[in-house]
């Protein structure tokens, strides 16, 4: 398998996919988006730091893409949703930079507060300035963090050390969490009246697009001074330019452009503004840090291991992860016998979890389920991330609840489908960690362990059946490996599933069905 390193991404760091001898680290130079589309193809992964874009054309050309991993937390420069159709997981690495991003935002602030960059900057051209640069201390200042995520919290708590006052704007955190850190959670405009310092540390979105803007910087107090070493675009670069002009605006220190690398802005010209070319994340610890997590994480996605930090499917906390691990093996089987089982087109898909696996986050293994109903149907490949995406561009729906009886087991995963010829239901239990059984078929009890090679055969519970199936099948020298029976009623309809070591062929099946009482045969391949 093939890796592609672009970006300057740590060396070192590249370790985990070194080590590994069915890869190829290839260190790729600075391309054009067309010389990319001409390599991509012959990659399996790819990591990028920032400047490589990685386009909805980069994907339609990656042919062997199965993974892209982001050397860092910000991954607008991936086309998630080109990623997604094409089933390539986007992985990153969020917490490795952290403290890089967190530790350059407060050098910012108290650059800004006391002129250092200008000052050396006098300094170089052989200029004792001393009465230009009259600063203000942080001590008693207010500072509004926008964002108290991971990088906002940091922030919060060292400025707490400077003494300053905290205050924050995050809508999608709890006040418990910001009472935690003593930090007060107010509405935006609040933040913008009461802060002396504004520090911004969330993503770029639809809706922190150009947040500070012209009438928001008119919501802010004379003389506020502005930090962003989040994402260009959060701050209007305009309108920012003019509040520094009118004298609103004391001070700003961006790390980050609207459009980067940025040496033609305007207010590279002010006296007041400070910049850094997106250098947050530059430190060696933070960038052996990031390159770890995302080799580790593309090694474990290309050798079919759980991976954590996923971008485009939804992640799971390791111990929910741990609790439900087991399952997916059993989840994905299900879904694959029922995609044998079925007639006619798809149209929805029901799953009850009921037991132990009632109480946990079940998505991925519906995302499972869903991958193995779909795989034997459809000519694209299928994998765990476009799953759930191909199953809705189908229109099949897909409803999942946790509330089920589990009918005695200690665990159990009901899956039925809806066709437009009918509906079939099917549900497994798992004993133990690693045991598969499929405890049910069309409401008949059975016990059988699912494995590569089954047929199902639904028939009339009466003598002179299960016989000459087993001849026939014996016949073409097909061992057969095990036989479960279900019925509900003597002499009513039962289901017959047997377990062969060998594909059974059409004409065998044929064969199968006209045996008297057999109403139907279906060859299931897991
Ligand atoms: N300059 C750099 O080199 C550098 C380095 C690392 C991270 N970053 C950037 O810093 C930012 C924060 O990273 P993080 O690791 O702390 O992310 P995070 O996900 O831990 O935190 C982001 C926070 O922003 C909040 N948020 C989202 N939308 C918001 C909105 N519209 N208004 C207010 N809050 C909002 C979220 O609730 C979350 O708490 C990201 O944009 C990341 O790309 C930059
Ligand atoms: O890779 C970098 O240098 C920047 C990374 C940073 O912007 C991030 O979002 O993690």
């Amino acid at each position: 398998m093939k890796v592609l390193v672009m970006d300057g991404v740590s060396e070192e760091g590249l370790k985990p996919l070194r080590e590994n001898p069915e890869i190829e680290v290839v260190i790729g130079q600075k391309m054009t988006e067309d010389e990319l589309c001409a390599a991509i193809s012959q990659y399996d992964a790819m990591i990028v730091r920032s400047a490589t874009k990685v386009t909805a054309k980069v994907f339609e050309s990656a042919a062997n893409l199965k993974v892209v991993g982001r050397a860092g937390v910000g991954v607008d420069n991936i086309d998630l949703e080109a990623a997604t159709k094409k089933g390539a997981l986007v992985v990153n690495a969020p917490d490795g930079n952290t403290i890089a991003a967190c530790e350059h935002s407060i050098a910012m602030m108290l650059a800004l507060a006391r002129n250092v960059p200008q000052a050396v900057g006098k300094m170089k051209e052989k200029v004792w300035d001393k009465k230009a640069f009259l600063g203000v201390e942080l001590r008693g200042k207010t500072l509004g963090v926008l964002g108290l995520g991971r990088i906002g919290s940091a922030v919060a708590k060292r400025a707490q050390a400077l003494e300053m006052n905290v205050i924050a704007y995050d809508p999608f955190i709890t006040e418990e969490n910001a009472s935690r850190l003593a930090v007060e959670l107010m509405p935006l405009e609040e933040v913008f009246k009461k802060s002396d310092f504004i520090t911004i540390h969330m993503p770029k979105t639809k809706n922190s697009y150009h947040l500070i803007n012209d009438n928001t910087i008119a919501q802010m107090k004379q003389g506020v001074r502005i930090v962003n070493c989040a994402r260009g675009g959060i701050v209007d670069e305009e309108a920012l330019y003019k509040g520094m002009m009118s004298g609103k605006v004391a001070g700003a220190a961006l790390d980050v452009f609207e459009k980067e690398p940025n040496l033609e802005s305007p207010l590279l010209e002010l006296p007041n503004f400070i910049a850094t070319p997106h250098l947050g994340a530059s430190t060696r610890e933070a960038q052996l840090n990031v390159a770890v997590d995302v080799a580790e994480e593309i090694v474990n996605a290309l050798t079919g291991k759980l991976v954590k930090n996923t971008v485009n499917i939804p992640s799971i906390s390791p111990k929910a992860l741990a609790v439900i691990k087991p399952y997916l093996g059993l989840a994905e089987k299900l879904g694959r016998f029922h995609a044998h089982l079925v007639d006619g087109r798809i149209k929805k898909v029901e799953v009850v979890y009921s037991g132990e696996l009632a109480s946990q986050d079940v998505m991925p293994l519906t995302t499972a389920l869903l991958k193995g109903l779909l795989d034997p149907i459809l000519q694209e490949s299928v994998n765990f991330v476009n799953a759930p995406l191909l199953a809705k561009n189908r229109g099949i729906q897909v409803f999942q609840t946790t509330d089920g009886d589990s009918e005695g087991y200690a665990n159990l995963i009901s899956i039925k489908v809806y066709t437009d010829s009918g509906d079939k239901c099917l549900a497994g239990t798992l004993f133990g960690q690693s045991d598969a059984r499929l405890v049910m078929i069309d409401g008949y009890r059975i016990d059988a362990v699912p494995s590569q090679h089954m047929l199902y055969i639904p028939h009339v519970d009466k003598p002179r059946i299960i016989g000459p199936v087993g001849t026939l099948i014996g016949e073409h020298n097909i061992n057969i490996a095990g036989m479960q029976v279900g019925r509900k009623e003597i002499g009513g309809k039962a289901v017959m599933i047997l377990a062969v070591d060998g594909l059974v062929p059409d004409e065998t099946l044929k064969e199968i069905a006209a045996i008297d009482g057999v109403i139907e045969v279906k060859m299931i391949n897991l």
